[in-house]
């Protein structure tokens, strides 16, 4: 086990280079169970929930070669077994992008419940009804069986009963290789989900709809192999842009897409943090902003909620709590999705932070609190990412436990932010 040393107070400040999505690059890794041609995955960040994805396929019987250290060409033509391992299925919740392309492919998928974080509870039924809708038959066990009829997958119209991330990336890759056209209705359309239905295309499936709720997947038997690069990570983005916000610092983000920050910008700029779009993709936060709250029109309480795309990314509510620490006035954070992210807050107000928790999904945040540096454990990645933005900021020693769970979606964050003047150490807990 390793834990992070910080040592607050200095202005996080240079050039950083995002990490590929991790949230996309797991179902681009599950895409290429699809065909057995070989698929290139350029820009694949090198973490702890890629690296599971990696040994789980492996473990279907997927080739793997890494030519550079995040390039990935994998080659699904022996697959052996539609079977998944239940130790290696527990690592990650994304462990169930799998379902939809041995389904697809090879007519049969066995499914142990999946991990991930404990963040609440976590529905697979839009997964399964998308499958049940294509034809499949599903039988939920201790594991999960399906089966696609005689003759494979059928196509379908498709009404989701939630936007589900997962659920949609899962329903396009069944349908890319159904043949025929599948209309998935009520989708997901996150950057992720963009990545998922172009590589998808790349591969010979032609879908249309790309960013909206509506998608018609006009799927074909036979996918082939396909080179891709995964698009940068909007949720690291924003995490650095609230670590320079808070310590002060002047941070430049090269090659950001800008549409992906639209709603992001502009709930930080609510918090009081702006930030500037430059012609070549660089999102520039100046250093030395006043973080200040903007009431709502009418002198009323501000208030950050998440909601699925376009609207705040979930993801980044635990970021937002941490950025409004710093920021003079108080907001409501509404965290719509999961009913234990917000308990992390805990852990913030023992470092200084003014927190009340009025529901295990609303907090409301008055700042600006000078924080001090604790002894916390991360329960969550973006929890963790939250710690480690209230510890740069905090005065004096920072010590954050279970570092393993931002090693889940953060590369080498630590080497990354000493480049940036953190003082980090990353030693043995
Ligand atoms: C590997 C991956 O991509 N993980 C992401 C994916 O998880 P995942 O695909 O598992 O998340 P889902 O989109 O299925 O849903 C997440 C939670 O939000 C709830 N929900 C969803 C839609 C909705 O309209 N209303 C609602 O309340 C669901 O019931 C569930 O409890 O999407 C989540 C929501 O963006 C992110 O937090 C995860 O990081
Ligand atoms: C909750 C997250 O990931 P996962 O769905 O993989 O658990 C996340 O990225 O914040």
């Amino acid at each position: 086990m390793e834990k992070f040393v910080i040592e607050g107070g200095v202005p996080l400040s240079g050039t950083v280079v995002p990490a590929g999505n991790k949230n996309a690059a797991l179902p681009l890794l599950a895409c290429a169970l699809l065909t057995e041609e070989r698929v290139t995955l350029h820009n694949v960040p090198r973490i702890r929930d890629t690296e599971a994805l990696l040994d789980l396929l492996a473990d279907l019987g997927v080739t793997i070669d890494r030519p550079e250290p995040n390039t990935v060409v994998l080659c699904a033509a022996d697959v052996h077994k539609t079977e998944v391992d239940a130790a290696l299925a527990e690592r990650i919740r994304a462990s169930f992008l799998v379902a939809g392309p041995l389904l697809a492919r090879f007519g049969s998928a066995v499914m142990p419940p999946p991990g991930g974080d404990v963040i609440g509870r976590r529905r697979l039924d839009p997964h399964l009804d998308a499958f049940r809708a294509l034809g499949a038959t599903v039988e939920h066990g201790k594991e999960i069986s399906m089966k696609a009829p005689a003759g494979g997958l059928r196509p379908c119209d498709f009404f989701m009963d939630e936007p589900s991330v997962m659920g949609t990336e899962n329903a396009l890759m069944a349908a890319a290789a159904t043949n025929g056209t599948t209309i998935i209705r009520n989708a997901a359309c996150e950057p992720h989900v963009q990545d998922v239905a172009r590589m998808l295309n790349k591969m010979g499936a032609a879908i249309e709809g790309i960013g909206s709720n509506v998608m018609s997947v006009h799927g074909v038997q036979t996918l082939g192999g396909c080179e891709y690069t995964v698009s940068p990570d909007h949720i690291e983005i924003a995490s650095f842009m609230a670590l320079a916000g808070v310590t002060g610092g002047e941070l430049r983000i090269s090659g950001c897409v800008a549409e992906d920050l639209r709603m992001i910008r502009m709930v930080f700029r609510r918090l009081g943090l702006d930030s500037w779009m430059e012609e070549d993709g660089t999102c520039l936060v100046r250093g030395g902003q006043e973080l200040k709250v903007q009431r709502d029109a009418g002198d009323y309480q501000s208030k950050v909620e998440d909601g699925p795309w376009p609207a705040f990314p979930a993801d980044l509510t635990s970021i937002a709590v941490a950025l409004a620490t710093q920021s003079e006035g108080s907001v409501l954070i509404f965290e719509k999705m999961f009913e234990n992210r917000l308990f992390f807050v805990d852990k913030l107000i023992s470092m200084g932070a003014e927190i009340t928790i009025c529901d295990p999904h609303r907090a409301i945040v008055i700042g600006p609190r000078q924080l001090r540096g604790a002894r916390v454990s991360s329960p969550d990645i973006r929890a963790g990412m939250a710690m480690l933005i209230a510890a740069v900021c905090a005065r004096g020693t920072s010590e954050i436990h279970n570092v393993r769970d931002i090693d889940r979606g953060y590369e080498r964050i630590d080497e990354r932010l000493k480049a940036l003047g953190a003082q980090i150490e990353r030693v043995p807990a």
